[in-house]
């Protein structure tokens, strides 16, 4: 079920839009700094997460897909194609999930003290618990605790104060149900997907996702730009405003550079060609583009790889192993031979590798699978297995 969303809109609606998604027991004031910083160069949409701040509240468990779909829905009522996503925590998952399943959606990704997984689960399902029982506001000073250093709260208290009225204020309905989004969030997998130019910022001291569970997040998406700001907790938005909103302005900034020169399309689609193929393989193909083939070679990065690589309904593994079944059935040997060297150089285990030719060779012939069989096994010896 779609819940209506409270947001605020500030500056030019006809400039590129940047969608601000918040943390767990946050409102759209969260994103005060960054709201006045970026309104002179953009269409600022800050946004209430459902059961959060001025926004409905449903009970039940969500899920990020839900909450995903929430803001797709008001995105969709505001006339807005793509934004800039920004997302701080349980914002950086609904980010990383419209990344990966509405990739068109997203120009860029800004993804700030946030994870792939939110681990241990189960301290989600007993902090749902224990909010249904005693209410947000008996936990708030906790959380808060966790927002920002010990210095800044020892300087600030009324900073401190203003949170921890935030976090009181959500609704304990709405706090619980995203607790159990975060327990049953698992984007690890997805990670490989996103093709929206990445920026991630960690908070040195941020307790709730440190640096090192940030590190991996950037290490698994193509690309990405990894930034630890030192001080800063878990609202590092808020402790380092300047430092984030200068970065941000940065990424946004160079992100529609590059999509001035070339069309949302082929940018979608050159992105997950990276991310399937390898750079290695991508330059060298992008280097011997003549006049001649560069029309081809931007059919092939808009259609295969931006209109049904990105598609959400199968996941790379599944594509990859499609793709080297159908290669070997056609007997396309120079293609074969790339996606075969490209899904061993993605990690693909080579026993996979034989039962999909062994597959192959029951419904579509032996000596295709034969000579699959010989590609693999050169593939395998040039890589240096
Ligand atoms: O309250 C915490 O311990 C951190 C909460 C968290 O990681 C999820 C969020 O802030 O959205």
């Amino acid at each position: 079920m779609m819940t209506s969303l409270a947001y605020e809109r500030h500056g030019d609606p006809a400039a590129p839009s940047v969608l601000l998604l918040g943390s767990l027991g946050s409102d759209r004031r969260m994103w005060s700094p960054q709201i006045v910083a970026l309104s002179p160069i953009a269409d600022v949409i800050a946004v209430d997460h459902r059961g959060h701040g001025e926004s409905d509240s449903v009970a039940g468990a969500y899920t990020v897909p839900e909450l995903a779909g929430d803001v797709l829905t008001l995105l969709d009522e505001l006339g807005v194609d793509a934004v800039h996503v920004v997302g701080l925590s349980l914002g950086g998952a609904v980010g990383q999930w419209l990344a990966a399943h509405r990739p068109e959606r997203v120009r860029s990704l800004t993804l700030l003290c946030t994870a792939a997984v939110f681990e241990p689960a189960q301290q989600w399902r007993d902090r749902a618990e224990t909010v249904l029982a005693d209410g947000v506001g008996s936990i708030a000073d906790q959380i808060v605790g966790r927002w920002f250093t010990a210095d800044l709260a020892q300087r600030d208290p009324e900073l401190v104060q203003r949170h921890v009225a935030m976090v009181s204020a959500t609704s304990n309905d709405g706090y619980a149900g995203s607790c159990r989004a975060l327990a049953e969030f698992d984007g690890r997998a997805d990670l490989a997907r996103i093709v929206a130019p990445t920026l991630v910022i960690a908070g040195a001291q941020d307790p709730a996702t440190p640096p090192e569970t940030m590190r991996e997040l950037a290490e698994g998406i193509a690309d990405a730009d990894f930034h630890v700001l030192d001080p800063g907790a878990h609202l590092v938005n808020v402790e380092q405003a300047g430092r984030v909103t200068a970065l941000i302005r940065a990424h946004i900034t160079r992100s529609e550079q590059v999509g001035v020169y070339r069309s949302a399309a082929v940018e979608v689609g050159m992105r997950m060609r990276r991310s399937v193929l390898g750079d290695a393989h991508v330059d060298r193909a992008m280097s011997q583009a003549t006049a001649f083939t560069q029309p081809f070679q931007d059919f092939i990065t808009r259609t295969a790889w931006g209109d049904i690589w990105a598609r959400p309904g199968l996941d790379h593994h599944t594509r990859r192993l499609l793709t080297l079944a159908i290669l070997t059935a056609v007997g396309n040997e120079h293609e074969l031979d790339m996606h075969i060297r490209a899904a061993l150089r993605a990690g693909m285990d080579p026993d996979e590798l034989i039962e999909v030719f062994l597959h192959t060779a029951v419904y579509a012939g032996v000596p295709n699978s034969n000579r699959a069989f010989a590609l693999g096994k050169q593939a395998l010896a040039d890589l240096g297995d």
